[in-house]
């Protein structure tokens, strides 16, 4: 039996201009401590009542010169709560941290219970029982990037979740800082200049100023499951073209490699760009900024990262083969390193210049040799076919100077990969692709997700299908089979309209279904549901994609779990992460 554990509401405050009261010093550091986080969130902090003439000594020598602190070394009043506050809240004081000694706990108590009456929000030091909330183990980027990163077990150590994260953080790219500010810079000027224009055009529903950045626009762009929403490449309408800006950069936030990001600029986000967008891996020598760390104790930035660019071609090493050039197209499975064919690492190893699908995850990419060039599609919605057309044609280029390329796809090449196409584009123009066969995502996710696409009894048959189709177009409804396994591929970001086809079209609305995100990688997800409740709960978890969508008996075959009987009121089951061996490549091959 499971029983309910309450989760604390975890929210970044704004507390600019607040007064924030900090009363007594029993533990002087961690009076300095919430003095500092007080000052860094724009509040004015007020101590009162210090336990120690040498505390005061030591906190006045510190924030002598910070314009906002006060203190007050008179004893605390219950008084102070509702005149220490700011005049526009009539003097009531916005949040307050006690730090008291045991004995003063009948003082302790005293304060909670005024703060709770006056709806203050309040935190005793070490006294979890007289606190309304906590300060949860939080990193700040020293470099002022605004990155902020805070782990709470809820209840469960301190220590424990001050360890959980440093694991994180250590886990970031070295240049996480730029990365992040690259990033928000591109983005506000992105929507001073595109959404300040919609805005002009009475398209946005809200009020965007200039001063307060707000992003003033629909959700739909900047949420994730909705940035993939299809739009027409070729019949946008004004509005959408003036958003197509804001759409890749949501792409590319949540597509490229992190530590890529950092070099990404404006311009190269234009579709008529020819500006390459030169993305130095953090080894780069000319990029060395990069190669810092984020915490002096970590070592700089040792990944293996060859250069990544956007888009179009810049510079290459020189050929690896000599004469006449050669392409594969290769797939290079769903996502895990372990699930990469022999043929697929070996032409990453080999290769002169690579041309990835911007689906291809970070694991993969890292395994390409450093110097090897590549470039990732901007297949963003909207510039499906601007994309691909300069992306054969960098290959093109490239085969005529003698490289060796490798059209980089995910999955499989000839699986919604148009790796038809590909073949006959290099075929037409003198250069036959090998074409290497890679584990569809669409059937490497029902195996992850531990849904066997067929199984005697359920499912004699599996159907792969898109769920859209050229230009956007939607697909005519495969018909309704109790036996058949269905994978809906790129259908996710159309599920509503899709799920109404089907259900049209005779398929039984309370057939088990599962969205399985980002199948093979660390961060999988596997949301199982019924087919009619599949556009609630897109709408409901967002998405991370990539992601597709099972439908059939066998999605719950090998799984007995009370957590699988849906009602409108508990739509889904969700399964995070995928964890498989440790990969040695070493001693692998001999
Ligand atoms: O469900 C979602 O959330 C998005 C699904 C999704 C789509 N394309 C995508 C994905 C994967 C992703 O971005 O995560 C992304 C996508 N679509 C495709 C590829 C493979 C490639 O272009 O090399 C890729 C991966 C590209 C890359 O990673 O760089 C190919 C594709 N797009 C499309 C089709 C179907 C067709 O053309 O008949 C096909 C398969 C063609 C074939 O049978 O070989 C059409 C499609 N897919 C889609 C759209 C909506 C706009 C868009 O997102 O591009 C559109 C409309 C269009 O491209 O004009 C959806
Ligand atoms: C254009 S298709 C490419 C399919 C690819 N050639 C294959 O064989 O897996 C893109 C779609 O594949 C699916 N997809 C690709 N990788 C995935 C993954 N790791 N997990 C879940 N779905 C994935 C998603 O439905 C995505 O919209």
């Amino acid at each position: 039996m499971v029983v309910f554990e309450p989760l604390p509401l975890i929210t970044a405050s704004v507390s600019i201009d607040e007064h924030h009261l900090i009363i007594g010093t029993h533990s002087c550091p961690q009076s300095i401590k919430k003095i500092k986080t007080t000052i860094a969130a724009g509040a004015t902090p007020i101590l009162i009542n210090p336990s120690h003439e040498s505390h005061i000594k030591e906190i006045s020598s510190i924030f002598l010169n910070e314009s906002g602190f006060q203190l007050a070394t008179r004893g605390f009043q219950l008084s102070d709560l509702t005149t220490l506050g700011r005049t526009q809240v009539q003097r009531v004081v916005d949040r307050v941290f006690i730090n008291l000694s045991p004995e003063e706990t009948p003082l302790t108590r005293k304060i909670y219970e005024q703060c709770v009456k006056l709806r203050i929000p309040v935190n005793a030091f070490q006294r979890p029982e007289y606190s309304t909330f906590h300060m949860i183990p939080t990193f700040t980027d020293p470099k002022g990037s605004g990155l902020q990163i805070a782990v709470t077990t809820n209840g469960r150590g301190y220590i424990l979740a001050n360890r959980i994260k440093r694991e994180i953080v250590n886990k970031l790219p070295s240049n996480i800082s730029q990365v992040v500010t690259n990033m928000g810079a591109i983005r506000d000027q992105i929507i001073h200049e595109d959404h300040e224009i919609l805005l002009r055009e009475k398209y946005l529903k809200t009020e965007l100023s200039r001063d307060k950045l707000g992003y003033g626009l629909d959700d739909d762009t900047w949420e994730s499951h909705k940035f993939n929403r299809l739009i027409k490449e070729f019949e946008m309408t004004n509005a959408e073209q003036k958003l197509k800006r804001t759409r890749w950069l949501s792409q590319i936030m949540e597509y490229y490699p992190l530590n890529q990001l950092a070099n990404v600029t404006l311009d190269q986000l234009d579709e008529n760009s020819h500006t390459p967008i030169n993305l130095p891996s953090p080894n780069n020598p000319d990029n060395h900024e990069n190669s810092q760390s984020i915490n002096p104790e970590t070592p700089a930035n040792t990944e293996n990262n060859s250069e990544v660019q956007l888009g179009v071609h810049l510079r290459s090493k020189s050929p690896n083969s000599i004469g006449k050039g050669r392409i594969s197209l290769v797939g290079s499975g769903p996502g895990s390193v372990s699930m990469l064919t022999l043929g697929a690492l070996h032409e990453i190893k080999t290769a002169d210049i690579i041309l990835a699908d911007k689906l291809v995850p970070q694991a993969v990419l890292d395994l390409i040799p450093q110097g090897t060039e590549t470039f990732i599609a901007r297949k963003f919605p909207g510039n499906a076919e601007h994309a691909q057309e300069e992306l054969l044609q960098l290959g093109l280029d490239s085969l005529k100077q003698g490289k060796k390329v490798v059209r980089l796809k995910q999955g499989d090449p000839y699986i919604f990969g148009r790796g038809g196409e590909e073949y006959l584009f290099f075929t037409q123009n003198g250069f036959e692709p090998l074409v290497l066969p890679g584990l569809s995502s669409s059937l490497a996710s029902t195996v992850v997700s531990k849904i066997p696409a067929t199984q005697r009894a359920i499912a004699d048959q599996v159907l792969v299908c898109t769920g859209t189709g050229r230009k956007g177009a939607l697909p005519v409804a495969p018909e309704f089979v109790p036996t058949r396994t269905t994978v809906f591929l790129m259908a996710l970001h159309r599920s509503d309209v899709l799920i109404k086809t089907l259900i049209d079209a005779g398929w039984d609305k309370n057939v088990p279904a599962a969205i399985v995100e980002r199948a093979s990688c660390p961060d999988q997800r596997v949301t199982r549901t019924l087919l009619r409740y599949v556009p609630a709960t897109i709408e409901e978890i967002g998405s991370r994609p990539p992601g597709l969508l099972v439908v059939g008996h066998a999605v719950n075959a090998l799984i007995n779990d009370s957590n699988l009987q849906f009602t409108e009121a508990s739509k889904y089951y969700i399964e995070e992460g995928y964890h498989e061996f440790e990969m040695n490549f070493d001693n692998l091959l001999h």
